[in-house]
Order: structure tokens, then sequence, then C-alpha cells
């Protein structure tokens, strides 16, 4: 069996995967406190996968009461190597449409009530992210929905902002000016998070609407995100069963990027002076380099 193990990250509409053998739901506990859910465990073509419903199953959590650490850190436990979140997006581009998927290559982090870091006091790290998602993991998602009927964009900068309440309309202008090519509530410090993790990430972002910047369309609502959810959820999940056929031909090499030694050069804080406590907390996230 090819040794790559997939954690999915289910945004909204996206609660369950299908076709997983053995799929059976896990309880994983996390020194970091309360993950979003269980996680739902067993394999597809012959690949591990993890899959995380990142608001619970049943929708109960917001963007800024999301336990990231926990979810992160309990996807670590599961072996996870390679983390795809599908998330829903809003447009700040005219022709990334409703309906079109978005590979993301770069955020911008504009949340401020969240816990975004596994180093805080008692270890400190200073992990690079530069390139904050892992392109090996891009590209192949890039491909395995680009075998489906439906428009993909490699690239664009996702505007993580805090919600839960959508964008002013001069905002929502400030994000075009800024470059911005997609915006959302979730991702940051997700993708922060699973590089301190020394895991791959990567983010097929789902096109839900243009937020409140265009002039002919609709200003955003959630009924009219679950609306276009609705037809892509399965699209969604196509991806990543093709994502999974590709990953079971190939056997895993360490990233280019050096995603898996990330924290080989991040840990600042001298072996003598590491607070215990935190170390065995990061046993999971950081043991490699902490032992
Ligand atoms: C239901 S619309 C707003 C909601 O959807 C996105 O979440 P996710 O990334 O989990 O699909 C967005 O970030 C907001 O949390
Ligand atoms: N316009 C938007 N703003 C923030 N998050 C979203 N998720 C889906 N559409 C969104």
């Amino acid at each position: 069996m090819a040794n790559w193990i997939l954690g999915v990250i289910g945004g909204s509409g996206l609660y369950e995967i299908d076709g997983v053998e053995n799929g059976r739901w896990e309880s994983v506990s996390s020194p970091w406190g309360q993950p979003s859910d269980q996680v739902y465990r067993g394999t597809l073509s012959g690949i591990e996968v993890v899959f995380l419903p990142r608001h619970g199953r049943g929708h109960s959590i917001s963007p800024s009461h999301l336990n990231y650490r926990a979810n992160i850190d309990i996807l670590k436990r599961c072996g996870v190597t390679d983390i795809l979140s599908l998330s829903a997006v809003g447009s700040l581009r005219e022709d990334y449409k409703p309906g079109d998927f978005v590979m993301v290559d770069q955020f911008i982090d504009r949340t401020f009530a969240r816990e975004k870091s596994f180093f805080g006091q008692g270890v400190v790290a200073h992990v690079s992210m530069a390139h904050p998602v892992c392109e090996r993991l891009a590209h192949m998602a890039a491909d395995a929905a680009d075998a489906l009927d439906v428009k993909v964009h490699r690239g664009g900068t996702y505007i993580v902002m805090e919600g839960p309440q959508f964008s002013s309309l001069a905002e929502s202008k400030l994000y075009r000016q800024w470059g911005c090519d997609v915006i959302g509530m979730t991702n940051m410090p997700e993708a922060k998070l699973a590089r301190e993790a020394e895991m791959s990430y990567a983010t097929l972002a789902m096109v839900t609407d243009y937020d409140c910047w265009h002039e002919e369309e609709d200003n955003v609502s959630v009924t009219n995100v679950l609306e276009i959810l609705k037809g892509n959820a399965d699209l969604a999940r196509m991806t990543v069963k093709n994502l999974i056929k590709m990953m079971a031909k190939i056997e895993r090499e360490p990233t280019m990027q050096g995603i898996e030694t990330g924290l080989d050069f991040a840990l600042i804080t001298p072996p003598a002076a590491r607070d215990p406590e935190v170390l065995k907390k990061l046993d999971a996230v950081a043991g490699r380099v902490l032992k």
C-alpha cells in the first residue's frame, strides 16, 4: 500500500464522504482540547483516509469558535501526511464564477480572535509561511478535479476574515484592490498549524457567490451558498476519489518544499528552557524534533 495518509477537512455542506472501505467514526482525543467531531476513517483505493467535518456534523461550530489546534493535532495523531481542505468561498473577481473550483496558492490572514500556534509560551518556534500551500498536493488535487466537469482555476489568494458576519461593501472592494481572489473564514490558522505540524496542506476552494461587490449579482447569503454547494459537494467528493487513485499509484516522497522537516529551522527556545508541560502537549505535532 502506498504510504500517503490523506486527511480531508470538509467545510460547509460537506459533512461526510462516501465509498470508504471499513469506514467508521472514531474519537481521537487531543491535549489541545475538543476537536470539531470524531473522524471518519477507512481506506479508498487502498489509501488510508481520515475525514473531519470542520464545523461538526451538525454545523454547530462557527469559524471563530473552531478549535483549529485540536483539529490539526488529531489529524497528526492519525498519521496524516497530507491535508486537503474543502472550503466554500466568495469570489472577488469576475472570472472566478459560482460553481468554479480554485486551487488556492496564497493566503492573507485577517483573523484576530483565534489561537494560531502550537508554539506559544514555554516552547517558541517560527515556521516559514512564504509558500503556505503544498505545491505537490495542490497540483495533484487540481489534476484530480480537472478530470471532472468543473472549471478549475490554478492559483488564487484567499483572504481569511474573522466573520461570522459577511463583509461590508467597503471591505469587499478593499480586498479586491489588494489583489485577493477569494474570501472565506476558516483556512487560517488551519494552514499555519498544518505547517507547524509538518503536514502538507492544500485547499480546494468552491466558489459559491460574488460576496457583495458585484453590481449585477445578489449579495452573499447562507441560502445562496448552500444552493451552490448542493450541486458541488458531489464534485468535491469525486475529486477526493480521483486524488486518492493518483496517490495509490505512487510512493509518497518528502516534498521539495521540505514541509516534513520545517521544524528543523524553527525552534528558538533552547532545550533547558523548554516548559515540560508544553512539551507534553507537543508530543504529536513536534515529537520528531523534541524527543
Ligand atoms: C456557510 S457560508 C460561510 C462559511 O463557509 C465557509 O466555511 P468552510 O471553509 O468551512 O467551507 C466560510 O469560511 C464560512 O465559515
Ligand atoms: N462571501 C463570503 N465571505 C466569507 N466566507 C464565505 N464563504 C462562502 N462565501 C463567503
